[in-house]
């Protein structure tokens, strides 16, 4: 951990595939996931399953495994681009076709505490350039900017524009929400007890329902983690869909992220999702990010997602500061909204 503080913003990395073999990346070993885990500097602490995907809590964030699909999610000092080449390596054994990738990140509250790739993100841009298959030949590097200091960082790099628009519908979508400043009273939730013996595991299981993170999709399979002495992850599995929550309670750099996908079909669903995650933690400062899949014709459309989402926050108090708007290549529409407590100003 940095001497500063931990960091909990986190940096993603979404890895998209073809092949044959309808368990593709479900056959990694656990030796080879664990090697590239290793590069990134995580570890495993807990994993679950379903007939659609695999989810793992990691030491530092989460890993979702789907048969043509990776999201690896890392936060603290982990060296999350280090994964790449190592990953590539092994995929390439399972007869797997990188098709297209993104990588996204927030502004670090600690950013002399990143080690390399993660330095700047002209560095990580970098890097990723360098690594890449040529195939992907459609690159896009941005940041999204708001009014404050924070900003959204992506990159993203496909094959081909027609296949990436082919295999993500365009009504799918992934929500990512930053949190800072959470309530006090809400994020002692998120320390455990002195004394308490109990796995991460079982204390886990009681934060989950004892600070409401249950009731953000009481549909789902939760795992929870609870760290020592303070900390928390889950993952949630709703048939192929998974939602993830990570919580640094710490005071001075307290930080949230819930993240979840899913398909628009109208936002409701996904806007009482993020309206009960934010209500876990009433942060005075929130953003929140949707990636959708491009194409038209019954899919989401990013002015609406935008105006749903600040109808959501303003019904918590919270005041909507900026916006911003990117197209990525293959990879679909990226928007990116600030809000701060209106209490705040
Ligand atoms: C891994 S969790 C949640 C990560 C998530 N990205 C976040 O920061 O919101 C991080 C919290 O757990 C605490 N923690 C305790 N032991 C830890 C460990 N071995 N590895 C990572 N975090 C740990 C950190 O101090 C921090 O409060």
């Amino acid at each position: 951990m940095a001497i500063s503080g931990f960091e909990g913003f986190e940096k993603r990395l979404e890895l998209h595939f073809v092949g044959n073999d309808p368990l593709g990346l479900r056959r990694l070993r656990c030796d080879a996931l664990a090697q590239v885990l290793d590069a990134v500097q995580c570890t495993v602490v807990s994993a679950v399953g379903n007939r659609c995907f695999d989810a793992y809590v990691l030491s530092e964030s989460s890993l979702f495994v789907y048969p043509y699909k990776m999201v690896l999610k890392t936060c603290g000092t982990t060296q999350l681009l280090r994964s790449v080449p190592c990953l590539l390596r092994h995929t390439v054994d399972l007869g797997l076709r990188l098709r297209a990738c993104r990588f996204s990140r927030g502004s670090f509250i600690f950013p002399q505490a990143q080690p390399f790739p993660h330095t700047s993100f002209a560095e990580e841009v970098l890097y990723l350039d360098e690594r890449l298959p040529g195939s992907l030949c459609f690159r896009r590097a941005r940041v999204l900017p708001s009014s404050t200091s924070h900003a959204w960082h992506v990159y993203s790099a496909a094959a081909s524009v027609e296949e990436a628009a082919a295999a993500g519908s365009p009504s799918t979508f992934t929500v990512e929400v930053c949190m800072t400043e959470l309530d006090q009273s809400l994020a002692r939730g998120f320390f455990r007890e002195k004394g308490d013996e109990r796995s991460g595991d079982a204390a886990g299981a009681d934060m989950t329902d004892l600070t409401g993170i249950r009731g953000i999709n009481p549909r789902a399979l939760v795992c929870g983690f609870a760290f020592e002495p303070c900390g928390y992850s889950m993952n949630g599995l709703d048939r192929d869909r998974y939602s993830t929550v990570h919580v640094t309670p710490e005071d001075g750099h307290s930080y949230a992220s819930f993240e979840c996908t899913g398909r628009w079909a109208g936002g409701g669903e996904v806007m009482e999702s993020l309206r009960r995650a934010i209500a876990v933690f009433r942060p005075g400062a929130v953003s929140v990010s949707f990636c959708m899949g491009t194409g038209g014709g019954g899919g989401c459309e990013e002015g609406q997602v935008r105006s749903s989402t600040a109808g959501v926050l303003e019904g918590l108090g919270l005041s909507c500061r900026s916006q911003a708007v990117e197209e990525f290549p293959g990879m679909g529409m990226v928007t990116y909204q600030t809000f701060t407590s209106a209490r705040r100003k």
